[in-house]
């Protein structure tokens, strides 16, 4: 990646910046080889999520990433260039190598010193890489350098646009676009977003009745448990409900990010009208400045009516074997890979909670100073998927979680986040999330199956989260 200094307060109006991307396209033919022009502009302090609903046409494929707790969101929409792999197991180090190609030719210029500043690709991966018929609505990976990115960073913003450009392209026409695009912005507006929409009514009491069908693989698991065919295994649930009127999808992301703000509200949209949404505590990995941060995340008990109650089942929770030995496989697995991939992981003497709006997990932040030559992608290939949503052994788990589960995981419980062109990351699980298309939607959640699971209770587990879920859905 190239990066050309520039004044930081470079208007879109301006000649330099018409100019630089004339200088782009004069690079693309000498190179013989599209260029990727990349302009980072400071914006006053707004709101991604509102920029998302004034500019994204229903067309654009896009995403969406929020953590409450440090003050952060980007939105990214349309697609300056994509990148799917259908299926298959090469399919981490296709999407590296394309990222790594797309860098190659990357001229930034702008604030690329602020956060969020600069090219970022953002990706989703599918639980499995073999995908099952009929096909999934998202491929089992997708990579995405959006044309658009606005993100904010405490108090903030940023403004990316992303150019592929070859010598045919009209640049005025681009310049013209860039400048409409950037009068939208400004005028996007949070107040839009306000008041948080009441939850859909009709759902609110909605009892749900676990599928005979995961019941009986609890059970069934179990008994495998018994026989030591298998040590753990995170059997999930989906729903299927239909709502009155077609889901919003701002609206939804706006009621999860204000219902679980320790959480990462996310969603990934593939321009044909699916998407998946959700408001996820498990970050899988992280890395700032070759710093590593991976959370060991299993074990669950719900938060207490009373905080009495609540520190009683918390004080049960740290406590209990049966959710201990289902947290320990976790972190076991994470360090084994992260120290065969050449890292010195870190974990806390002690187990931690993370106390979540309506539900406590056991938690273990893992972390590891990266050395050079290590990618993002080789970690999360080695990493997913963790006993936190698979299992372990992981591949017993994986083929009989493919046996038990009537349903395709599809972007449930897999990898999703960015990437910058420094190789800073953000993935996290997409656990408590749903797949949205129109008026329906499939809800999935899951639990960890372990020796001494009690189903009654892992069936309350899935209700609670898939409720949780739903009570943003609108
Ligand atoms: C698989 C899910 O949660 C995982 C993450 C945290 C706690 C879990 C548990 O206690 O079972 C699961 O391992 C899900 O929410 O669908």
């Amino acid at each position: 990646m190239l990066v050309v200094p520039s004044d930081t307060n470079m208007k879109p109006d301006r000649k330099d910046l018409y100019q630089f991307l004339v200088a782009c396209q004069q690079v693309s033919v000498e190179k013989e080889c599209p260029q990727i022009a990349t302009l980072s502009l400071e914006l006053p302090p707004l709101d991604p999520l509102a920029v998302l609903q004034a500019i994204a046409q229903p067309e654009d494929p896009h995403f969406y990433f929020e953590n409450g707790n440090k003050g952060e969101a980007i939105a990214a929409i349309g697609a300056a260039i994509t990148f799917h792999v259908p299926s298959g197991s090469a399919r981490f180090v296709k999407a590296q190598t394309f990222i790594q190609s797309c860098l190659a030719n990357t001229i930034t210029t702008g604030a690329t010193d602020l956060p969020f500043a600069g090219p970022h690709f953002f990706c989703n991966f599918t639980f499995f890489d073999d995908l099952r018929p009929p096909e999934s609505a998202f491929p089992c990976a997708t990579v995405l350098l959006p044309r658009w990115q606005v993100a904010r960073c405490r108090n903030r913003s940023v403004f990316v646009a992303n150019f592929s450009l070859s010598p045919r392209d009209n640049i005025k026409a681009l310049h013209q676009d860039l400048c409409n695009k950037l009068t939208q912005i400004r005028w996007a507006n949070s107040r839009w977003l306000d008041p948080v929409n009441f939850p859909n009514q009709s759902f609110q009491n909605h009892d749900f009745k676990p599928t005979a069908n995961f019941r009986k693989s609890v059970y069934s698991a179990l008994n495998r448990i018994n026989n030591k065919t298998l040590n753990k295994i995170v059997l999930a649930d989906a729903i299927d409900l239909n709502f009155p009127r077609p889901i919003n999808l701002v609206k939804s992301l706006n009621n999860l990010r204000r219902l679980y703000p320790d959480c990462y509200t996310f969603a990934t949209g593939n321009g044909g009208g699916t998407n998946f949404i959700g408001a996820s505590p498990e970050r899988l990995l992280a890395i700032y400045n070759h710093q590593l941060t991976t959370d060991a995340l299993a074990g669950s008990a719900p938060r207490g009516k009373t905080s009495g109650e609540d520190a009683e089942l918390a004080k049960l929770l740290l406590s209990s074997d049966k959710e201990i030995h289902e947290h320990r496989v976790v972190i076991d697995f994470i360090c084994d890979r992260l120290t065969r991939l050449g890292l010195t992981p870190k974990v806390p003497p002690q187990l931690l909670l993370l106390q979540l709006s309506n539900i406590q997990h056991l938690w273990t932040p893992i972390q590891s100073t990266l050395p050079p030559g290590i990618h993002p992608l080789d970690i999360l290939a080695d990493l997913h998927p963790t006993p936190a949503v698979a299992g372990v052994p992981r591949d017993t788990a994986c083929q009989e979680i493919r046996r038990y589960e009537a349903f395709d995981r599809g972007l449930y419980a897999a990898p999703l986040g960015w990437i910058d062109g420094y190789g800073n990351c953000e993935f996290i699980v997409g656990i408590r999330s749903a797949l949205i298309e129109g008026d329906r939607a499939r809800l999935y959640a899951g639990a960890g199956i372990v020796a001494g699971s009690d189903p009654d209770k892992e069936l309350a587990e899935v209700q609670l989260k898939l409720k949780t879920l739903l009570k943003a859905l609108v």
